[in-house]
């Protein structure tokens, strides 16, 4: 059987007392882009430290590919994009691929070829020290594509970058992980990973508190679905008596329902013909999702 890209089990590490992962186990399937998700000290860089086999666990068990942290395994299968990239100044954009291409023992070629993959083809002969935060975050995701990782770790890569970038990004984890590889990235940017991962695992407090699709995790929250009732004129009063619901303004009603009441919910509202201008109806987002499972950790600690 072949091994899972990453598997923690029970993983746990303290600093003075405190634990800062505590009882974390999972499972990465190849090409799966999974979203880990934290409040600041949370714990997703030290999870990031021990898969890199930079830290060492106080308990549980880490494999990548069925190898240990730290092993030459583990090192070939893995690339990673720190928070804070930096590279030596005086260099530019080529060398520093070079570079890392050969402590890699990979092409250089193959990648200062990466350049143009991130958009930064034409700055490739400038100075690091005089790109911008997203360009060196840019060249920081090339340095960490060289050589086809199988396991890609970035934590927070999109931070700094531009919307364009942040979608030229967000395709190139696409076909990182359409040609198998796995991705895990860390990041606030809660709407931004929404759409663009298979899967979201939340840490709260070092622990972790939610590791499904975003679909079953919408369910298993069980957050109630917005429906915002737009009145035809003067209508807004007569929608919130025979509805129920808040008037949010002069022209709205708003109203709270589950999932299995929503379509009855819509036909009730569609029964009130001319009192009604529009409908918008709005699923639970990925930030309330969120709010519910760090809150609940939160009131339990
Ligand atoms: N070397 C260290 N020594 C002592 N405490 C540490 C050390 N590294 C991390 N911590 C503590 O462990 C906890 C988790 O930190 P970590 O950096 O993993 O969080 P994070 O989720 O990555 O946060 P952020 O989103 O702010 O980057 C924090 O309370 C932090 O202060």
């Amino acid at each position: 059987m072949t091994p899972a890209a990453l598997t923690l089990d029970g993983i746990t590490k303290t600093f003075d007392k405190r634990p800062a992962v505590d009882g974390v186990g999972f499972t990465l399937e190849a090409g799966e882009r999974i979203a880990l998700l934290g409040h600041n000290g949370a714990g997703k860089t030290t999870l990031f430290k021990m898969i890199l086999g930079f830290l060492h666990p106080d308990a549980g068990d880490i494999r990548i590919f069925g190898a240990e942290p730290g092993s030459a395994a583990a090192r070939n299968a893995i690339a990673y994009l720190p928070e804070a990239v930096a590279f030596h100044k005086s260099l530019t954009g080529e060398e520093v691929l070079r570079f890392y291409a050969r402590l890699k023992s990979e092409d250089p070629v193959a990648a200062v070829k990466l350049l143009d993959r991130v958009g930064l083809g034409e700055a490739g002969r400038r100075r690091v020290g005089g790109y911008s935060k997203g360009m060196r975050q840019r060249l920081g995701l090339a340095q960490a594509l060289i050589g086809s990782p199988r396991l890609v770790l970035l934590d927070e890569p999109t931070s700094g970058l531009d919307p364009i970038s942040r979608q030229n990004f967000y395709e190139i984890i696409d076909e990182v992980a359409a040609r198998g590889a796995t991705v895990l990235l860390s990041s606030h940017a809660l709407t931004e990973v929404e759409a663009k991962t298979d899967r979201i695992l939340i840490l709260s407090k070092g622990k972790l508190v939610a590791n499904d699709t975003l679909l079953s995790l919408r369910e298993a929250a069980g957050l109630p679905i917005r429906l915002k009732v737009q009145g035809a004129e003067d209508s807004a009063d007569e929608i919130a008596s025979r509805l129920g619901g808040e008037r949010i303004n002069c022209r709205s009603v708003e109203l709270l329902c589950t999932p299995s009441d929503k379509v009855s919910q819509l036909a009730a509202i569609t029964a009130l013909g001319p009192l009604i201008a529009d409908v918008d109806v709005s699923l639970p987002s990925l930030d309330d999702i969120y709010r519910h499972f760090s809150g609940e950790t939160a009131k339990e600690g």
